[in-house]
């Protein structure tokens, strides 16, 4: 782990709580819905791909969703997400392992697990399409990332500037997110996105992640070479009854260009 003294203290807290949490026993073995798959079928379908993110609150949102997460989930698929992803962190974003187990049992697009993993132990919570491994987070990123291939999970690796692009390439990352959100002081900037993504290869699939509001940010990180955007706080604003049209309003990007945008 690298650079941990500029974190923010949010961030500081929700590592700490990472390296308390116990870790079960028992490999788990994941036969894996295809992540890439999904992102590529859904645009080939015309709809801005999508992961959509079951976000009950975070240490940047205000308040807790209390709607059902299976809800929600089946709600974001009605909209069009190509894909989910489910915090399982339970003690800054409110989710869980068990909240990720029956979204998974209830759709059947490809389910993100969104934690912040530090051993591969902590893989073994629960059964997901993938796992977000977060590469300022780990000694090891070559090892995590076998670990989580041996158990069956695809990895979406998280990155933040172009020299962590390298490390997660050097690793054999295949699907790699670049997070807009800066960890050190939680401010997001699409700009982000659109420079660490010109260093990678065509052959990557590249995820554009946080920070995305509108079809208009939606259609700049797809300019930018984002094959999925992963999004959470657009979507979850309004709750169950709001999230449908949320979705369907950034699926519907590439359809809607020439129409005005409007603030969410
Ligand atoms: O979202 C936060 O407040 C946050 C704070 C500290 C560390 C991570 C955080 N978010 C994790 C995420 O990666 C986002 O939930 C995800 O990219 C969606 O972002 P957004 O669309 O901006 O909600």
């Amino acid at each position: 782990m690298d650079n941990n003294e500029s974190l923010a203290p949010a961030v500081e807290s929700i590592l700490a709580a990472a390296r308390d949490r116990p870790a079960p026993g028992g490999a788990v073995s994941v036969s894996p819905r295809d992540l890439p798959g999904a992102l590529d079928a859904a645009a080939a379908d015309g709809r801005t791909p999508l992961v959509a993110e079951v976000k009950p609150t975070s240490p940047t949102t205000r308040g807790e969703n209390e709607d059902d997460p299976v809800a929600l989930a089946r709600a974001m698929v009605d909209g069009g997400a190509a894909a989910l992803s489910v915090l399982t962190e339970p003690e800054h974003f409110g989710g869980s392992p068990e909240t990720l187990r029956r979204v998974r049992e209830a759709v059947d697009v490809p389910v993100l697990r969104k934690d912040f993993l530090l051993s591969p132990e902590q893989l073994d919570a629960v059964e997901a399409d993938a796992v977000l491994l977060i590469v300022r987070f780990l000694d090891d990123l070559p090892g995590m990332l076998a670990a989580a291939r041996e158990r069956g999970f695809q990895a979406l690796v998280e990155v933040h500037s172009r020299a962590e692009l390298r490390e997660a390439l050097d690793a054999g990352a295949r699907i790699v997110g670049v997070n807009n959100r800066d960890l050190a002081r939680l401010s997001v900037d699409l700009d982000t996105f659109e420079r660490v993504a010109a260093d990678a290869p065509d052959d990557v699939t590249l995820i554009a992640e946080s920070g995305i509001s509108t079809p208009e940010d939606a259609r700049r990180m797809r300019a930018a070479g984002a094959d999925g955007l992963l999004v959470g706080t657009a979507i979850m604003r309004g709750g169950l009854a709001a999230v449908p049209e949320n979705v369907r309003r950034l699926a519907s990007a590439e359809d809607t260009a020439d129409e005005d945008d409007y603030d969410t």
